[in-house]
């Protein structure tokens, strides 16, 4: 029997999307498992038996404290029970081991919060937050994403744009100084980038929905492995998610879905 790709994905404290990331993950040809954080935490799941770790999107803690602040502050200080280790220990773990991380919208703010992405030599210091939309709302619409071909992201190999959904009060990329971001952009760290209808880079808005500086939408560590976004590509996995799909003529596919395939097929090639 042929090994298969396990993927997890992560539920519980205010996630909604569990179930849409999992189902991309199969069509994709992976195993995947909703596994709730308690099971983690409690040590009845190990992450050591998976190798494609999703922290899929919602609302965590209610937003409390900023979006997913206290679901850091919850892996990185909790232990597993029976063990010293907490589920931070298990994270740095699973990526020491050339697994692969994937955040959509609450889980790239985890990823952040975490201080996971960009960790740029494995320090995992929190560089950069995703803060407040600067229209001060929830923005619900799609976004066009000019894809970085010279970034080492595993997930967005092959591609050059994207078309896909965000959903966010708080999707605002900043760092924490200038020369952060510039390393940001030297080492092609900015994977994604909200563009407008010529494919350009853009500030405006609604193109930019949030004001991200650098129209920032997704970024990725240096080894292409942690990769973290706002737009939903669990949310286009099939022609009729997209909006327009009764008048315009589209593939089957949805354009998320190809992200999940790299990823899986990135592990088939490298850890199974
Ligand atoms: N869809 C999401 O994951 C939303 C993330 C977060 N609750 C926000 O509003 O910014």
């Amino acid at each position: 029997m042929t090994a298969r790709v396990k993927a997890i994905v992560l539920s519980g404290n205010g996630t909604n999307c569990e179930r849409e990331v999992a189902h991309a993950c199969q069509l994709a040809g992976a195993d995947a498992d909703i596994v709730h954080i308690s099971a983690l935490l409690a040590g009845r799941v190990r992450l050591d038996d998976y190798h494609f770790l999703n922290l899929a999107g919602g609302f965590l803690d209610g937003d409390d404290l900023g979006s997913a602040k206290a679901g850091a502050n919850r892996l990185i200080h909790a232990r597993v029970a029976g063990r010293q280790d907490s589920l931070a220990d298990d994270l740095r773990r699973f990526i020491a081991a050339g697994k692969l991380v994937m955040g959509v919208c609450n889980g790239f703010q985890l990823l952040v919060k975490m201080g996971l992405l960009p960790s740029f030599d494995g320090d995992f210091r929190q560089n950069c937050t995703l803060t407040f939309n600067d229209r001060g709302r929830f923005e619900n619409r799609w976004s066009r994403l000019q894809v970085n071909g010279s970034s080492p992201c595993v997930y967005t190999k092959g591609m050059a744009d994207i078309y896909l959904p965000v959903r966010h009060g708080e999707g605002k990329f900043v760092t924490d100084s200038p020369a952060t971001l510039a390393r940001l952009e030297q080492e092609d760290l900015i994977v994604v980038r909200y563009a407008d209808v010529q494919g350009r880079p853009t500030q405006d808005y609604p193109d930019n929905p949030n004001g991200s500086v650098a129209a920032i939408a997704g970024i990725c560590d240096p080894s292409g492995r942690i990769f973290g976004l706002m737009p939903h590509p669990e949310a286009y996995v099939h022609r009729t998610h997209h909006p327009r799909w009764t008048r315009e003529d589209l593939p089957e596919e949805g354009m998320g879905l190809q992200l999940y395939r790299n990823a899986v097929d990135f592990i088939a090639a490298e850890l199974l």
